[in-house]
């Protein structure tokens, strides 16, 4: 059975009594350790997709889903709201494109950085949260490529670079020591070259903790870069899945090739 298992996922949004398909009857699995990259052009669902695993579209929007988001086997679509918050943050962790929009610009980062681990799963643990949290940051910051946590855990957001902050998102992420990492076009915003670290470190992390990771972007160089597995999303439906090195020198669907065809150096 894998960690993951998104069966027959469809997803619309109420608008004056009538629902707008964005996602149609969607089929994934993803094992432990592995990363799925979701690739699609702007406005295919990827986003949609994502945040209907998690649940935090209904916050957004009035939605009607059916079908099954499984994870070890719970349908998280069946968990009610308290249920679902504490799959949050401590099952799945999230990275988005904008750290600044994730972070609290008056807050210190390593203070975030404790509050997501005491908040995940307070009443399971015992001592002095505070220490812990404050510990596991300042491992964490290390971890993510800081040479001086302390320094770090005392800055605000603002402080950071665009790529520094990414690296404390997904500190921040790690917190809780999750089974599933959703990641959406978090290097998008940044330059190449701070882009080609991030993806690194990505997939350092996601191996170093066994993670499964799914990572959505719109560029099938940066999924060739990571991706185990990878799924082309088109209009809201799956138009091609497989493992990364198969997709990508033989792709079956036609927008798939186009999508290859955009990056030179792959699948050539
Ligand atoms: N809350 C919402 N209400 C109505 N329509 C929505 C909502 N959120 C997304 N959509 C629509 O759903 C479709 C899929 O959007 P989604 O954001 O998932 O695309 P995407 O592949 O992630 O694109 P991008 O790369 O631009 O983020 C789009 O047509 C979008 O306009």
């Amino acid at each position: 059975m894998s960690l993951l298992e998104i069966d027959r996922l469809s997803v619309g949004v109420l608008s004056d009594e009538v629902t707008t398909d964005l996602v149609h009857e969607l089929t994934l699995s993803l094992d432990s350790g592995q990363t799925l990259c979701v690739v699609g052009e702007s406005g295919s669902g990827k986003t949609v997709t994502v945040l209907s695993i998690i649940r935090l579209l209904e916050f957004v929007a009035p939605v009607r889903t059916t079908g099954a988001v499984r994870l070890d086997d719970v349908d998280l679509t069946s968990l009610n709201a308290t249920q679902m918050r504490s799959f949050r943050g401590r099952r799945i962790g999230m990275v988005f494109q904008e750290a600044l929009d994730s972070l609290n610009p008056a807050q210190r980062i390593g203070v975030q950085l404790g509050e997501a681990y005491w908040s995940a799963d307070a009443a399971s643990r015992r001592g002095d949260l505070r220490a812990q949290g404050q510990a596991r940051a300042l491992e964490l910051l290390g971890e993510v490529g800081f040479s001086d946590p302390e320094r770090v855990a005392n800055l605000y957001p603002h402080q950071l670079s665009g790529g520094m902050q990414q690296r404390v998102m997904i500190a921040m992420a790690l917190m809780s020591s999750p089974d599933l990492l959703l990641a959406d076009e978090p290097t998008t915003a940044l330059d190449v070259t701070t882009q080609a670290e991030i993806l690194r470190l990505f997939r350092t992390v996601q191996q170093e903790h066994q993670m499964a990771c799914v990572f959505i972007t719109h560029d099938m160089g940066v999924a060739a870069e990571i991706a185990d597995r990878i799924a082309v999303m088109y209009a809201g439906r799956l138009v091609e899945v497989g493992p990364a090195a198969e997709v990508l020198s033989s792709p079956r669907h036609r927008y798939t090739r186009a999508l290859v065809e955009c990056v030179p150096q792959v699948g050539r």
